[in-house]
């Protein structure tokens, strides 16, 4: 999937939070999105998924986002935002079948077949002791790791993950990670990942935005240019206007 964007420019009335922001990913790749607090991240998913007007063009495959529509219906576009509340209760297992609603029918029941899908991706977040917990049961972290599974069954070809390791301990921002690389790579996925953490992105292949930079590019993702971003966001910000 080739992603592009020309010449976006993005906002709230008078507030301007991505300048003239252009790129191009090729091919299938992972690209963390990084930035100070406010510096626009969240809203450029916004923009991706046609929440928010914007001027300039999105492409995928040559096509321009405003003419896709129903991008996220045909599996074209999934996102993981920041914070999903549930407060009813459901089980693990019942929440993440639900990635399949893009293949059922309004009404259809899910299959032991559609079960065994959902069982297979906890299992692959390691997480295959909670299929029968409750969800709202769950720590913060492991509500995160249940709603990626629910992700990744949705199978769409652009994701777009707004700071998907947010709540994850050490080990399992690693863990995290690794499994969107590997989805890539295996799985010619492209994963738009919105993170702070930065140290986590050294061994991984693929890109860096960093919208806090006055002109923000693909960076390729080194020891050098993750390092190199860390200082540049922690030596300060840019006053809010
Ligand atoms: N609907 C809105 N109307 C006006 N301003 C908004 C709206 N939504 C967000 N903003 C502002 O736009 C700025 C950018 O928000 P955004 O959520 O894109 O930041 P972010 O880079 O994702 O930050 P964080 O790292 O804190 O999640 C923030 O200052 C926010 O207050």
């Amino acid at each position: 999937m080739i992603v592009e964007a020309k010449n976006l420019v993005a906002g709230y009335g008078q507030r301007v939070l991505i300048r003239n922001l252009s790129f191009s990913i090729p091919s299938p790749a992972f690209v963390a999105i990084v930035g100070h607090n406010g510096a626009g991240k969240t809203t450029f998913f916004r923009a991706f998924q046609g929440k928010i007007s914007y001027q300039g063009q999105l492409l995928v495959q040559n096509h321009d986002l405003r003419h896709l529509p129903d991008a996220p219906a045909k599996g074209l576009v999934a996102y993981l935002p920041q914070k999903n509340v549930i407060n009813f209760p459901i089980k693990v297992h019942d929440l993440v079948v639900m990635g399949l609603f893009r293949k059922k029918r309004f009404f259809e029941n899910y299959s032991a077949e559609d079960y065994m899908l959902a069982a297979h991706t906890l299992e692959q977040l390691q997480l295959l002791h909670l299929i029968d917990h409750d969800f709202t049961t769950l720590s913060g972290g492991e509500q995160q790791l249940v709603w990626l599974a629910q992700l990744m069954l949705q199978d769409a070809s652009i994701n777009l993950l707004d700071e998907p390791t947010q709540q994850l301990d050490v080990y399992y921002k690693n863990q995290v990670f690794a499994l969107l690389q590997d989805w890539v790579t295996q799985q010619q996925k492209t994963v738009l990942c919105i993170t702070h953490d930065l140290y986590n992105l050294i061994p991984l292949q693929g890109y860096l935005l960093n919208l806090s930079k006055p002109e923000p590019i693909l960076e390729k993702i080194s020891r050098e240019t993750v390092l190199e971003n860390q200082a540049f966001l922690e030596s300060g910000r840019q006053p809010v206007v």
